[in-house]
C-alpha cells in the first residue's frame, strides 16, 4: 500500500494505526509525504525559535520527527514528494505562506502528479490512500494532496484502490463524549462540529487498529512539535488544544475499485 500526506504528522493522525496494522502483517507500506512542515505552530516552548517567523527550521526539524513516527509505525519506505524539501507546506488556507514560490499550492500539479505517478508505477501499490476532495478539513496542502494522488493513481493501472482516510461522525461523538469523563483533562472539548467528520453512511471500510494503538501513539509522541498525547494514550490534543480522543479503528471511504471484501479490509477480496 502507498499512502500520499500533505505534512509530516499526517501520516500518524490520520492513518497511524491502519499502517502499523499492515506493516505488522508483512504489507509493504510506502508513506509519501508532500512537504516538511515548515509553517506548523510549536507546542514547546523550547523549541518555539525554529518557527518559520524565527530560524525558520522547523522543516528539517520535522523531517527528524517523521522518522521517528515511521520506526514506530513500521514504516521503512518513505519518500518525499520531488525530494526532501522540493515543496514547502502551505501554511493554512489564507496565510502569507500561501504565497512563498515554493509553497506546495503554488507548484504545478501536473508536476506533481508526475513526480507521484513515478513513485506508483516504482512501487506499483493495489491500494493507494489519500484524503477527500476537501483535504479532511480543508487544508490547501491536503486539498492538492487529494487532488494530485487521484490524477496520478488514475495514470497507473496497477492500482487496484483508491482510498480516502475519514474521520467517523459516530465514532468521534461517542470518542468525546468519553473525554468528558476524564478527570483533569488538560485541553477543552471540541465545539459541536469543531472536529471534521464524514456521515457514517459514506464509509465503506472500517479498519479495526485497537491492536496498534501502542504503535500509533508512539508515532503521535514522535511528532512532538504538532501533537500532544496523554500518558495513558486515550487521548491527544495538537496545538490548538483542543482534546481529541484515540478511537479503536481508522475510516475510509472507497473511491475506486471493487468493493466487494472490502468492509473491515483494505485488501479485503483482493488476490
Ligand atoms: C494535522 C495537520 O494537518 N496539521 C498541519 C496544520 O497545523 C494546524 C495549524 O497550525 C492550525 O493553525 C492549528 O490551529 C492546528 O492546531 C495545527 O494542527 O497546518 C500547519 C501549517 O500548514 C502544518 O504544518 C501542520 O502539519
Ligand atoms: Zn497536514
Amino acid at each position: 500500500m502507498l499512502l500520499v500526506h500533505a505534512h509530516p504528522d499526517d501520516e500518524s493522525l490520520w492513518t497511524g494505526g491502519t499502517i502499523a496494522r499492515y506493516a505488522a502483517s508483512g504489507v509493504h507500506v510506502t508513506v509519501v509525504t508532500c512537504t516538511l512542515g515548515e509553517e506548523g505552530e510549536i507546542i514547546p516552548p523550547a523549541l518555539r525559535e525554529l518557527a518559520a517567523d524565527a530560524a525558520d527550521q522547523l522543516g528539517g526539524y520535522r523531517v527528524a520527527e517523521l522518522r521517528s513516527a515511521c520506526a514506530a509505525l513500521g514504516v521503512t519506505d518513505h519518500r518525499f514528494l520531488g525530494g526532501i524539501g522540493r515543496w514547502r507546506d502551505s501554511g493554512m488556507a489564507g496565510v502569507a505562506a500561501n504565497d512563498h514560490p515554493r509553497a506546495f499550492i503554488r507548484g504545478s500539479v501536473d508536476e506533481q502528479a508526475e513526480e507521484l505517478a513515478a513513485i506508483i508505477a516504482s512501487v506499483k501499490p493495489q491500494v493507494v490512500v489519500t484524503y477527500d476532495e476537501n483535504g479532511g478539513y480543508g487544508h490547501p496542502d491536503h486539498i492538492r494532496a487529494h487532488d494530485i494522488t487521484v490524477a496520478a493513481a488514475g495514470a497507473v493501472d496497477d492500482v487496484e484502490r483508491v482510498f480516502y482516510a475519514v474521520t467517523s461522525r459516530d465514532a468521534t461523538a461517542a470518542g468525546v463524549a468519553a473525554l468528558a469523563d476524564l478527570p483533569d483533562l488538560p485541553w477543552r472539548l471540541p465545539l459541536d462540529g469543531e472536529l471534521p467528520v464524514v456521515e457514517d453512511s459514506a464509509i465503506t471500510t472500517v479498519v479495526d487498529v485497537s491492536d496498534h494503538l501502542v504503535a500509533k501513539m508512539r508515532a503521535l509522541r514522535a511528532h512532538s512539535t504538532q501533537v500532544s498525547v496523554l500518558p495513558d494514550g486515550s487521548a491527544y490534543a495538537l496545538s490548538n488544544g483542543i482534546a481529541q480522543p484515540v478511537v479503536q479503528a481508522e475510516y475510509y471511504v472507497l473511491a475506486r475499485g471493487s468493493a466487494e471484501g472490502a468492509e473491515e479490509d483494505l485488501f479485503g477480496g483482493l488476490d
